[in-house]
């Protein structure tokens, strides 16, 4: 860790961080990255600490007196502007972000994306403290290729689909598709973050996560979550693929993402955090351009990739299609298409993605197999005796 500098070449000196959401998909990662190379303190600051728990026990662990726990709701907490004022930088990652909450808890949503995070700004604001905010590739919406006609040939022109943080537009479904309420609390908090840097000098950066996808994501499905509940893509198709059951296509799978290596994704956040002078003031995509797959071709992928990690058979029939109504319920909508500009962080943070769909599925789901397999077999055999 010694003789660390920043892309200036200026030596990185330890900081306090409080982060918010430190408990989750992103900031488990974070927090180990961070532990296991670099000198920081994280205050994580979660209301479940289940993901970390392996970097906060056992007391004798290298870095144990530079990590603590703080299990706070931060709807009602007053112990967060403590926490804010004793760091150098806040990390905001708390948020509702499973598609299947957006139109079924609309309200819920905003006020986890847009109410609850006022505070984070306001006291970051108001203390001067620097903040790093977590937003979503969803505040693109749809490309503006979705609107041209099926056949037209500047559906292929990368002016009508690439997504740039300083000129795409956010385009968004009508209020009654309420899946846009996601996008829309995130697009609001993203314009009043960006108003206190402008009229009160919050110095904040912005990341856009692209379909960020690794180990520790979501939950399985009556494993390690509610047995009705509905995780994120990778989690459907794992549990899926874990038991045996075939993967599930929204509306024929048609959709384009592009997805991303966690640990690649980690790799820019820390960049953010350690080039101040080259991160404040932007708005950044991250993502990989380079991985983009349908819906449907993630499944197939996924399918073959388990097979060779579980050393199982594929199913004879291992996709089937689901309307979204029947899956997500009413006012689902969804993203056509996602590829991540990647001019500004190249630019500020000479960052680029390495890793490809195939090796980061053949990591990630190496994991659930190893993690989950074992307990669904004694969930199924158990239900099944019954
Ligand atoms: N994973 C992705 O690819 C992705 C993509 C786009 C945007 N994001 C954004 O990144 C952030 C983190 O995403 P993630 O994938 O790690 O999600 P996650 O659900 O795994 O993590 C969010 C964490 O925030 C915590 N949290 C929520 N409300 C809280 C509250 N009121 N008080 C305290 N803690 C609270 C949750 O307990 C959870 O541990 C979110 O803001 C999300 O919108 C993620
Ligand atoms: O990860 C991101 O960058 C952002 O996008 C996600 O939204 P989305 O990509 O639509 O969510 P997924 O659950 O990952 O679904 C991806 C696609 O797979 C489809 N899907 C999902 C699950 C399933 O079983 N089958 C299926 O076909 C969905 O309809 C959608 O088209 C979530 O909104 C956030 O986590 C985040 O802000």
């Amino acid at each position: 860790m010694a003789g660390r500098v920043d892309l200036d070449g200026n030596p990185i000196k330890p900081i306090t961080i409080c982060m918010i959401g430190a408990g989750g998909f992103i900031g488990s990662h974070l927090c180990e990255k961070l532990m296991s190379e670099t000198p920081h303190k994280v205050l994580a600051v979660d209301v479940s600490n289940d993901k970390i728990k392996h970097l906060l026990e056992p007391a004798t662990l290298a870095w144990a007196d530079r990590i603590e726990f703080h299990r706070i709701n931060i709807k009602n907490d007053s112990r967060l502007e403590g926490l804010i004022k004793m760091a150098d930088l806040t990390i905001n990652l708390a948020a509702i972000c499973t598609p299947a909450d957006y139109n079924t808890r609309p309200l819920d949503t905003i006020y986890s994306n847009f109410i609850d995070a006022l505070p984070v700004v306001k006291y970051c604001s108001e203390n001067g403290k620097r903040l790093i905010h977590f937003s979503t590739c969803e505040i693109y919406g749809k490309t503006i290729g979705a609107f041209l006609p099926k056949d037209s040939p500047l559906r292929q022109d990368p002016a009508y689909y690439v997504l740039k943080e300083d000129t795409s537009p956010c385009i968004f479904g009508p209020i009654e598709k309420q899946r846009w309420s996601y996008a829309c609390a995130k697009q609001l908090i993203e314009r009043l973050i960006y108003a206190e840097g402008a009229e009160n000098g919050l110095e904040f950066t912005i990341v856009r996560p692209f379909n960020w996808i690794g180990p520790r994501m979501d939950f399985i499905p009556g494993i390690d979550g509610p047995s009705e509940g509905v995780p994120r893509v990778l989690a459907c198709f794992s549990n899926n693929l874990l038991r045996r059951e075939p993967l599930k296509l929204v509306d024929g799978g048609e959709s384009q993402r592009t997805f991303i290596y966690i640990k690649d994704a980690i790799d820019a956040v820390l960049l953010m955090i350690e080039n101040p002078a080259r991160a404040n003031g932007h708005i950044f995509n991250v993502g990989n351009p380079n991985n983009e797959v349908t819906v449907r071709q993630l499944a197939e992928m996924m399918t073959k990739v388990y097979s060779k990690v579980s050393g199982e058979s594929s199913l004879e029939t291992p996709t089937i299609d689901v309307s979204s109504k029947e899956f997500y319920g009413e006012g689902y909508d969804d993203s056509d298409k996602r590829i991540p500009d990647m001019t500004i962080i190249n630019k500020q943070l000479a960052w680029n993605p390495k890793t490809s769909l195939w090796d980061l599925l053949e990591s990630t789901l190496t994991y659930q197999h190893r993690t989950y397999a074992e307990a669904i077999k004694q969930a199924m055999s158990k239900s099944t005796a019954n």
